[in-house]
């Protein structure tokens, strides 16, 4: 006989930008409504996308949150009672939102957490790594590529039509405007210094 298991856990819901990674956070949350967890949401301020505070995904569907300027701020709406902490957008938050997952979920709490893999670049998005890494359940979901009609994997930042340059800013907040969803052979990045990577293995001296 197994004794009584201790509840808390991480869950990261990642994947390129329209690949519903908010509407699978909404969709959690909803259920976990219907079993009556006591529940609080947060988004970074710097997502003023489609609302102020809730949550909202690019199809329309919303959630009531928090918008915070930093992952500490999340203890200040944290009452003893809650069960289960929603982030979306993780991958705005400064590097503390990771110990603060981590730390929550030692607590017993059910953390759930939705954000970009890539950036625009197609490399690693800021603390998402490490929360991949320390999270016991990880989704990763696929939107339609906007070339070609494959799972698509990275997100397309374009400026007047055009690839963004690599040196071009990490943050951008947007939506359709700038960004579309691409797989892997139709991502293109201006600049993107590749080739130096590439070269030796292509000449079998890797
Ligand atoms: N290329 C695409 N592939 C899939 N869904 C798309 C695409 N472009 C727009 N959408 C819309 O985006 C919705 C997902 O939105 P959302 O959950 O906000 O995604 P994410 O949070 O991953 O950016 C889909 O249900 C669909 O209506
Ligand atoms: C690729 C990429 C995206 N962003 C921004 C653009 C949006 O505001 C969010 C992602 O939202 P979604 O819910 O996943 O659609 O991130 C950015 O700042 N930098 C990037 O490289
Ligand atoms: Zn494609």
């Amino acid at each position: 006989m197994y004794q009584q298991y201790r509840e808390g856990w991480i869950e990261v819901i990642t994947g390129c930008m329209f690949a519903g990674k908010t509407e699978e956070l909404i969709r959690r949350i909803n259920v976990l409504e219907y079993a009556k967890k006591k529940i609080v949401v947060f988004k970074p301020k710097i997502d003023d996308r489609y609302d102020e505070n809730d949550v909202v995904s690019h199809a329309g569907k919303s959630v009531k949150s928090y918008a915070i300027s930093k992952a500490r701020e999340i203890f200040d709406y944290l009452e003893e009672d809650v069960e289960v902490i929603a982030i979306d957008e993780v991958q705005f938050f400064d590097d503390e939102v990771v110990d603060i997952c981590d730390y929550l979920a030692d607590q017993g709490k059910r953390v759930m957490v939705a954000g970009l893999d890539m950036d625009f670049r197609g490399e690693p998005f800021s603390i998402m790594p490490r929360l991949i890494t320390i999270a016991e359940f990880v989704t990763k979901l696929t939107a339609v590529c906007m070339k070609c009609g494959a799972p698509a994997t990275r997100t397309q930042r374009l400026v007047n039509g055009q690839p963004s340059h690599y040196d071009d800013p990490i943050v951008q907040v947007g939506a359709s405007e700038s960004y579309e969803a691409r797989c892997r052979h139709c991502h293109e990045v201006a600049g993107k210094p590749s080739e130096k990577y590439c070269r030796p293995i292509k000449e079998g001296k890797a």
